[in-house]
């Protein structure tokens, strides 16, 4: 399934949010979202999610989801959200049980995502047992338990010191290269970027507007740390934004 923004602008009372964001997020691509803060970027996830009705515009959906998927729309948040009382297998069951999915058939699905996130010995633990790469795992195993056909994320490493953010991106590259994902991927962070976004979309201050996509064309499997030319996209994207973040950093002392 793929999804088309169209036309999509926002306004709180008189401010404006965003404007006219036109955007194909094609299914089996990571679309990666930059900015400077506070021009829009969680609040375009939430239209994308359906959390939010954009003032303006409209988000289609091209095509069907996939076979039993029972969340279509997923979110993978910052903070991993998980229920501390519960185990690893327990919160993956909780949005299982959630749509009348409980016994083998649950098994089956949390055996599965278990493994591709590679956290089956970690079934039985707590959250409070894990380090946090290892938790937000877990979220991102009961993401796929849904089999969503766009997994939504807003800002899902920037918890995490720079050494486990390292290892989950190559968890992620693992993961859509063993079996392609979509996603819409919010992030600050411009390494995180290059890294795994099929295309990159910078936002400019607020209000929001797309004022370039730039496309990256080495597989994800090939995007190795200090690789010149994702180096070199890197620095672009700072160019595009650099102006705009230090206006943006103004607005919010001035505030
Ligand atoms: N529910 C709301 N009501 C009023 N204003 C809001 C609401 N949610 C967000 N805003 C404002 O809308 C603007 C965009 O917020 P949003 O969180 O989408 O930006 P962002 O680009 O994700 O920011 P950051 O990079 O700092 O996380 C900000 O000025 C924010 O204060």
């Amino acid at each position: 399934m793929d999804l088309r923004l169209q036309g999509i602008g926002h306004q709180y009372g008189s401010m404006e949010i965003m404007q006219d964001i036109n955007l194909d997020i094609p299914a089996g691509k990571i679309v990666c979202i930059v900015g400077p803060s506070g021009c829009g970027k969680s609040t375009l996830l939430r239209i994308i999610g359906g959390l939010e009705k954009a003032t303006s515009g409209r988000v289609i959906q091209i095509g069907e989801p996939p076979s039993e998927s029972i969340n279509p729309l997923t979110y993978i948040f910052q903070d991993f959200a998980l229920l501390p009382w519960r185990t690893v297998e327990g919160n993956i069951s909780l949005v299982l049980e959630d749509h009348g999915i409980r016994g083998s058939k649950a098994n089956a699905i949390i055996t599965d995502v278990l493994a591709r996130t590679k956290l089956t010995d970690f079934r039985k633990a707590y959250p409070k047992q894990l380090s946090g790469g290892m938790k937000q795992r877990v979220a991102i195993s009961r993401a796929l338990a849904v089999k969503p056909a766009v997994m939504l994320m807003d800002e899902p490493l920037s918890a995490l010191d720079s050494q486990t953010r390292e290892l989950l991106m190559d968890d992620l590259i693992n993961l859509w290269t063993r079996e392609p994902f979509t996603a819409v991927y919010v992030t600050h962070n411009l390494n995180e970027a290059v890294r795994l976004g099929h295309s990159i979309v910078v936002l400019s201050r607020r209000p929001g507007k797309i004022r370039e996509v730039v496309d990256i064309a080495t597989p994800l499997a090939d995007r190795k740390l200090g690789d010149v030319e994702l180096e070199r996209q890197q620095e672009h994207l700072w160019n595009l934004m650099r102006e705009e973040a230090v206006e943006a950093d103004k607005e919010l002392i001035d505030v």
